[in-house]
């Protein structure tokens, strides 16, 4: 089928490259010039395993490409994806003027019949503005052309996005048309050989079941970061009570990982979005506001505790910090618990040695107002060389098996504060380190 991505971002570029994959015929459309320039060159502009081999694969059998030209883009194809970003507004709430922007773009310049798929996260209503948006384009060239609006969330997860697209838990389709429901499962038909995976649904259903996965996996993850405040108070150990907790089908192993924080480009933004339009709507959602209270603090935790330490004044001293990405897997920094690390130590005069296998360009970029105090190193040891202490703020593999002894002896304290709670406590303290993780005694 003829698809256009509009929006060759994160989503953007996963989804285009994994439809052409399929066997469709792409056309991946962005106004960021830069990034069209490296896609055509060959290179990717983000740290996503697989990704490059994928593009470039598909760029070379010629059904993927790369566009600035909406124009080009919107004649191309029957399906138009939009998956542009939708990033918070000054009130917390959705910024959805990328999405009607790209939606006028397809509406000037559409010839015929086409299917208009919002992948973008969206509030309920979107679909309806959207429609709109494309009509007064339509309208003001007097173009009489039918086509229908979907809704089409996306819930893949960085550092895993092509397994999450190629093997989805489901594909929530939210249409009200027929033509445009056949036409999406046609689409996704390779996807269900197996196993039935398209749940279709009303547009609205569709909007708001994106934002309830994510605030409902966010809420999990806070009531942990909870739990483990508790645990460490009355002694108990957080990983074993997820292990207890997890084991119960009904509850599920996942995201119940306790740490110094959820971050990224989506739980942060989408939980302030969700709450905002609930506000709107009438409705005061207690649990998700404490589910992002419980967030900001836990994110100064790690600091909280260095301050036990240390002292509030840090002046002259040194912390190796292992992990900037806000997770492992992507050099996404949007919303890092590294950023409040990094800005928090600076801020009370200490020196910070970084250390992150993929997200040091990210970092220097996103961390300019603190560059002076922090220095970048391209090896984990090399962040140690006589640091007060060790800090650990994403859990990279690389990481998991430590050679305490080595990182002892660069270390100037034997000190560690696990923000992610890689390493055992035990074998850490036998080593002769202090330890300090999350919500074990
Ligand atoms: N990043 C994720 O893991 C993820 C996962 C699921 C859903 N989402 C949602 O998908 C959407 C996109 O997220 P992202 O992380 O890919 O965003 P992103 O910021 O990485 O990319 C958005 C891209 O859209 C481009 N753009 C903006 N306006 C445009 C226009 N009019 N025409 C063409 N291109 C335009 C930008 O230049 C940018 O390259 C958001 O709503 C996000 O919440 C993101
Ligand atoms: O048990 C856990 C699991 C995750 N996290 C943190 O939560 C954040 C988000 O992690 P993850 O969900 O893996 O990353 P994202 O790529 O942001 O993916 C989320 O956001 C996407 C954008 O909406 C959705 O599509 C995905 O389904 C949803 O998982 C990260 O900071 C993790 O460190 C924890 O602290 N504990």
């Amino acid at each position: 089928m003829k698809v256009s991505v509009i929006g060759t971002g994160y989503v953007g570029l996963v989804t285009g490259a994994c439809l052409a994959d399929m066997g469709n015929d792409v056309v991946c459309l962005d106004i960021d010039a830069r990034k069209i320039a490296i896609l055509r060159e060959g290179g990717i502009p983000i740290h996503e395993p697989g990704l490059d081999t994928l593009v470039q694969h598909n760029a070379q059998a010629g059904r993927l490409h790369f566009t600035t030209d909406a124009r080009e883009a919107a004649l191309h194809a029957d399906i138009h994806f939009i998956a542009v970003g939708t990033p918070p507004d000054e009130d917390g709430s959705a910024d959805m003027k990328y999405v009607l922007a790209a939606a006028r773009e397809v509406g000037r310049h559409m010839n015929r019949y086409c299917v208009i798929v919002n992948k973008s996260t969206v509030p309920v209503g979107t679909a309806q503005k959207v429609r709109a948006a494309v009509a007064e384009e339509l309208a003001a060239r007097g173009a009489d052309i039918r086509f229908s609006v979907v809704s089409n969330p996306e819930f893949l997860k960085e550092g895993a996005a092509i397994e999450d697209f190629m093997r989805p838990d489901r594909i929530v389709v939210g249409s009200d048309d027929e033509q445009a429901t056949r036409i999406m499962r046609e689409l996704y038909a390779p996807f269900e050989r197996n196993t039935p995976k398209v749940l279709v649904m009303d547009i609205a259903s569709a909007e708001l079941t994106k934002y309830a996965a994510n605030a409902m996996l966010a809420t999990r993850i806070s009531f942990m970061n909870e739990m483990a405040l508790l645990a460490e108070v009355l002694g108990a150990d957080i990983d074993a009570v997820r292990r207890g907790v997890g084991s119960d089908p009904r509850i599920g192993s996942h995201f119940l990982y306790a740490g110094c924080g959820y971050g990224g480009s989506c739980f942060p933004k989408d939980v302030a979005a969700l709450s905002r339009a609930a506000g709107d709507a009438g409705i005061s959602m207690g649990v998700l506001d404490a589910v992002e209270a419980a967030n900001e603090r836990q994110k100064e935790l790690l600091i909280a505790r260095i301050e036990a330490r240390f002292g509030h004044d840090l002046g002259g001293r040194v912390f190796a910090l292992w992990g900037l990405a806000f997770k492992p897997g992507t050099d996404d920094m949007r919303e890092a618990p590294s950023q409040v690390v990094v800005r928090a130590l600076v801020k009370r005069g200490a020196t910070v040695r970084a250390y992150d296998p993929v997200a040091t360009d990210e970092a220097r970029r996103v961390l300019a107002d603190v560059a002076g105090s922090v220095e970048y190193q391209s090896h984990a040891m090399d962040a140690l060389k006589g640091a007060d202490a060790l800090v650990v703020v994403t859990e990279w593999k690389e990481f998991r098996s430590p050679d305490f002894d080595h990182i002892k002896s660069l270390l100037r304290k034997p000190i560690i504060f696990d923000g992610r709670n890689i390493f055992s406590p035990e074998a850490a303290r036998q080593a002769g380190f202090e330890y300090t993780g999350i919500g074990r005694a």
